[in-house]
């Protein structure tokens, strides 16, 4: 099949890779077009496993080609999925819809008769229904366009994985849309012969049914969290809570790791969005807030930790960060919480210094007042203080007996839960971590 994605970042660019994976004649269409060169060289524009490979493939045959133009992009197919950005706006947690808008009246007069859009952006629940009307407006008079939507669940750094074996695949479809299903399930005929599950459903359901995914991903993130918080105050260690509780199939171990909480372009957007779009509908939002509150208090206890390990002041201290991006295996910094507690340390005064094994270029460019190391030893000498902020395997790995040798004071504390804390002991290192005795 031909097929087009309408928007080519984290989800788009997977998107059509994977789509070029399943046999079809994909185009990715983005305005950036730095994004659209980088792409047509086979390269992607960020870190994700297996995707290089995958766009190197595909983009050598031709099977898989990128463009900034919609009048491409229209011309080319008669399925159109849209991965565009649908941000935070600024000063509220509603999203920003302008991009999604923009996509459709741009390619919606360029559409010719029977065309379908897929959309695949999070969206807050009643999106559809306004871009219908958008598209209404701008369509060719006499052209009938379906409008369909298919919220995707992929995480980044498994993007491929999650792309192409997916857990389930949701469609929401219009009411009296009696062909969108057909020929969506030929797009994905074999992901679902592999058996992925498809769930057919109307289009609020569909809308509403990722954002209550990534509010419940958050949930169980901050039900930990709340527990470390107990546990340390208790004098018991939130790993093995977590590890019991897991086994109890109803609960189950995943997403369960506390820590940090939560960052990225995903998980804190997309609460409060969800919460923001509840609360108009006029709905308790407690339970959110709630999510949403633990998860600021992570941050929040880490700077305080390392306050108070450097004596109750971080003024003029030299503190080594290891970690920038959200979480492992990215370059992607959107709403670190690495980044977080590094910045807020450097506001109340101290001398900061991150490591990150992927994400520095991106750190860099937001924040340049920060200090770079190029690798891990790098950042911590002459520091009084390690905070293990991202849970990179290259840290779980690391000597800690080689590191005393470099810090000014063998002081740590582990964020993220990854270091083993008896062999950082015994190497001399003062040991703390969150959650933990
Ligand atoms: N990143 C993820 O892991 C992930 C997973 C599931 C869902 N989502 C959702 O997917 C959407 C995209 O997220 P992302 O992380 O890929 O964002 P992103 O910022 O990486 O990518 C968005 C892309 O859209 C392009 N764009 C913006 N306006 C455009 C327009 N009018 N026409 C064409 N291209 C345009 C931008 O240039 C950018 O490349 C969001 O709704 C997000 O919530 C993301
Ligand atoms: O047990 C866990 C799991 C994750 N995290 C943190 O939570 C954040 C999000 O992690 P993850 O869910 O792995 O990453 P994303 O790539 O942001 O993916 C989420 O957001 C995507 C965008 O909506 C969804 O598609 C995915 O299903 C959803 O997992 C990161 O900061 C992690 O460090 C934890 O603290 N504990």
């Amino acid at each position: 099949m031909k097929l087009t994605v309408i928007g080519c970042g984290y989800l788009g660019a997977t998107h059509a890779a994977a789509m070029a994976e399943l046999g079809h004649q994909v185009l990715g269409m983005d305005t950036d077009t730095d994004k659209v060169d980088a792409l047509n060289k086979g390269q992607a524009p960020f870190v994700e496993r297996g995707l290089d490979d995958l766009l190197a493939k595909h983009t050598a045959t031709g099977q898989l080609s990128f463009t900034a133009s919609y009048a491409e992009a229209a011309a080319f197919a008669d399925v159109h999925f849209l991965g565009v950005g649908t941000p935070q706006q600024d000063g509220s947690g509603a999203y920003d819809l302008t991009h999604l808008h923009t996509a459709v009246r741009r390619l919606a007069p360029r559409l010719g008769d029977g065309a379908v859009i897929v959309g695949k952006s999070t969206v807050p629940v009643g999106t559809v229904a306004q871009l219908r009307q958008t598209l209404d407006e701008h369509v060719r008079a006499g052209a009938s366009v379906r409008l369909a939507w298919s919220p995707e669940f992929l995480r980044e750094s498994f993007a491929v994985l999650d792309t192409l074996e997916p857990d389930r695949i949701v469609l929401g479809v219009e009411d009296g849309d009696t062909s969108s299903e057909a020929v969506f399930r030929r797009v994905y005929a074999d992901i679902l012969t592999a058996g992925s599950p498809l769930i057919v459903t109307d289009i609020p359901t569909a809308e509403l049914i990722k954002g209550a995914a990534n509010a419940f991903l958050a949930t169980k993130i901050s039900f930990i969290n709340a527990m470390a918080e107990l546990c340390e105050l208790a004098g018991a260690d939130v790993q093995q809570v977590a590890l019991a509780l897991g086994y109890d199939h109803r609960i189950g171990a995943k997403g369960m790791r506390s820590g940090l909480g939560f960052g990225g372009g995903c998980l804190p957007k997309d609460l409060a969005g969800f919460t923001h779009r509840a609360e108009e509908l006029g709905a308790d939002t407690g339970l959110l807030r709630q999510v949403a509150a633990i998860n600021r208090r992570r941050r929040e206890h880490t700077v305080e930790l390392a306050r108070e390990a450097l004596g109750g002041t971080v003024v003029g201290k030299r503190i080594a960060i290891w970690g920038a991006a959200f979480k492992a295996h990215t370059d992607d910094i959107r709403d670190s919480p690495a980044l977080a507690v590094a910045t807020a340390l450097q506001q109340a005064g101290a001398e900061v210094t991150v490591h990150d094994p992927a994400a520095m270029a991106n750190a860099r460019r937001a924040y340049p007042r920060l200090d770079y190391a190029d690798d891990p030893a790098a950042a911590v000498t002459g520091a009084g203080l390690l905070l293990h902020l991202t849970d990179w395997p290259q840290y779980s790995d690391a000597d800690p007996a080689d590191l005393a040798e470099h810090i000014a004071v063998p002081r740590v504390i582990d964020a993220r839960g990854t270091l083993n804390a008896n062999r950082w002991r015994e190497a001399g290192w003062t040991f703390r971590a969150l959650g933990r005795p």
